[in-house]
């Protein structure tokens, strides 16, 4: 197995033009590891994946990938190191699924564009990691969203890399895929010693499947740590505004979520995180259900 690889992300600021964003993270995903970022829309999660896929800048600060600078490496040396699944792709008319997972390879690619024959496998081995070898002949347009999301996973997996980014890798996905998906991932990263860093709405699924889990809100991280000290209903208030109880699961032991009701928004906040015009946290209802205020909002080891 080729040495894993980790990710620092060192201090990142980073907005689109009048739009700052992300203000200030530090997040180190170690070698190996399964991390699953969170947070409510817009808070700058595909953000943090594309800065870290080299497709961004940061601002300010710097992502570290096994070491080097993402900024500084070429196109081509960044491809055939970290892979980023898109939360929407455009539809690709007249483009076989073979064709388009191939596209995987774009990195691998001789001096005259042409794939060596030594990536066939390679994307031979994508199409069967996902399940989708028996389609390799359809045209993708003809496929229905989740098949379509599953053979976007193999086109990343083409690439063949260390760290695997995937942003909310199980849209579209029925229950059945949405767990074959993000087991599937599971094995890869245990065979192949893949570093994976996923977006995930789904709370449940990142307290089963993630080792860690990163909490942002408003671009900046909130709760840092194991799903079993991270996962509190101080986390479903702070990070994703909805009161909720937190169980555990019999069997496996892992956080479950009982979300309630959705909560207010809290007050806007200044540069430094503090609330504009109000002191502290909204008022949250209280009863069956209500959340107690913990340490989710600090930041663990
Ligand atoms: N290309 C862009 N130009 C300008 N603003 C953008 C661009 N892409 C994203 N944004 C804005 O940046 C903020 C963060 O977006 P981002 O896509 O990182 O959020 P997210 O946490 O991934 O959200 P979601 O859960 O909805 O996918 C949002 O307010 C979004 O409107």
């Amino acid at each position: 197995m080729t040495e894993s690889v980790g990710i620092h992300v060192e201090g990142v600021h980073f907005g689109y033009p009048a739009r700052p964003v992300l203000r200030g993270v530090d997040m180190t995903v170690r070698p190996g590891e399964l991390t699953a970022l969170i947070g409510l829309n817009g808070c700058g999660k595909s953000t943090l994946l594309r800065l870290a896929a080299g497709l961004l800048t940061p601002d300010e600060g710097r992502v570290l990938l096994g070491g080097d600078d993402v900024a500084r490496l070429s196109r081509r040396d960044t491809a055939r190191r970290v892979a980023l699944l898109h939360q929407a792709a455009p539809a690709v008319p007249g483009m076989t699924v073979r064709h388009l997972v191939r596209q995987g390879r774009y990195a691998a690619r001789g001096p005259l564009g042409m794939l060596r024959e030594a990536d066939d496998p390679v994307v031979r081995r994508a199409l069967r990691d996902v399940g989708v070898e028996q389609w390799a002949d359809r045209d993708v347009d003809a496929l229905s969203g989740g098949e379509r999301q599953r053979v976007r996973l193999a086109m990343a997996l083409a690439q063949d890399t260390r760290v695997l980014l995937l942003d909310e890798p199980t849209t579209y996905l029925d229950l059945h895929h949405q767990l074959d998906v993000l087991q599937t991932v599971v094995r890869l990263r245990e065979e192949r010693g893949l570093t994976v860093v996923m977006v995930l709405h789904d709370l449940a699924h990142a307290a089963r499947f993630a080792e860690r889990i990163v909490a942002l809100r408003d671009g900046r991280v909130l709760a840092d740590g194991p799903p079993k000290e991270v996962v509190t209903p101080g986390l479903l208030a702070d990070v994703l505004r909805v009161s909720g109880r937190v169980g555990r699961d019999p069997e496996g032991g892992w956080p479950v979520c009982y979300p309630d009701h959705p909560l207010p928004a809290p007050p806007p906040e200044d540069e430094n995180g503090s609330p504009v015009g109000a002191a502290g946290l909204p008022d949250v209802p209280r009863g069956r259900g209500a959340p107690e205020r913990t340490d989710a909002g600090l930041r663990h080891a």
